[in-house]
């Protein structure tokens, strides 16, 4: 596989605050259409981490690099491949959809007839045209993190990171949110994903699981169980947690 191919190449990445080591020498590669799900406890370094491969966070020694742009020289380029949507932060409540859209668009450097065009592709896709006047934060949550899961895409980019994108929506929004995750990985767009969800755990092709900044165990959700002789990923990560305690 060359370089390129590999959507993330992580190499001994690590952070430090002070004399606190947040994130210690975690080394992985996603490809391309991956769905890669990063996983650990409250305080495991996974924002952090996370921080440093989209390019606005300093790493303090080791490598990374993002759509073959490195982050710690090219930061500038590694944004501009890459989609970014957490939880916490999304859409302004107080804008409607389409300004939304606009707002978005025109960071990511869309000229006006493709966020036109793609904007309405977003709301009809979504089903919103009834309510694509309406402030975003009229809009139930699951409503909100699909669109902007949509947004986080409208400049198309390679890779996305999504930071617990589906925390306080319900199981059956998370479900129809899921799907979307598969439709955009299987055009090729690699995802990375963090999450709190056992069961989420379950639907991406490899996860990594963080204990105290390090990454403990990587692989198949499959090969996982097996290697810790357990039936479910929960199993996996109880098991993780019990070894550092
Ligand atoms: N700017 C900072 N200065 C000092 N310590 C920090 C800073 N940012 C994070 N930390 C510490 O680094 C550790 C990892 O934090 P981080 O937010 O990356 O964890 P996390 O796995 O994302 O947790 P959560 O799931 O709660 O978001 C924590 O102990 C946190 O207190």
């Amino acid at each position: 596989m060359r370089e390129i191919e590999k959507a993330i190449v992580v190499k001994e990445l690590t952070k430090k605050f002070g004399s606190f080591t947040a994130v210690d020498r975690i080394s992985f590669e996603t490809g391309k259409g991956e769905i890669f799900g990063f996983l650990g406890a409250n305080g495991a370094g996974k924002t952090t981490a996370m921080k440093m491969l989209i390019g606005i966070s300093k790493p303090t020694s080791g490598k990374a690099s993002v759509n073959g742009f490195d982050v710690n020289t090219q930061a500038e380029k590694v944004k501009k491949t890459i989609g970014y949507m957490s939880q916490k932060f999304s859409m302004y409540n107080d804008l409607n959809i389409m300004e939304n859209i606009t707002f978005f668009g025109g960071i990511y450097g869309l000229s006006r007839k493709e966020i036109k065009e793609r904007g309405e592709a977003v709301i009809e896709k979504l089903g919103l045209q009834g309510v694509a006047k309406k402030q975003v934060g009229s809009l139930p949550q699951g409503w909100k993190q699909k669109l902007a899961f949509s947004v986080a895409l409208l400049h198309e980019p390679k890779v996305v990171f999504l930071d617990e994108p589906t925390g306080g929506v319900d199981p059956i929004t998370r479900r129809q949110f899921w799907e979307m995750i598969y439709a955009e990985a299987n055009k090729g767009t690699t995802i990375f994903v963090t999450t709190h969800y056992m069961d989420e755990a379950e639907y991406c092709d490899r996860v990594s699981i963080m204990v105290e900044g390090r990454i403990e165990a990587l692989d198949s959700p499959k090969n996982l169980k097996k290697q810790f002789d357990t039936s479910s990923m929960d199993g996996v990560f109880q098991k993780l947690a019990r070894n550092v305690e």
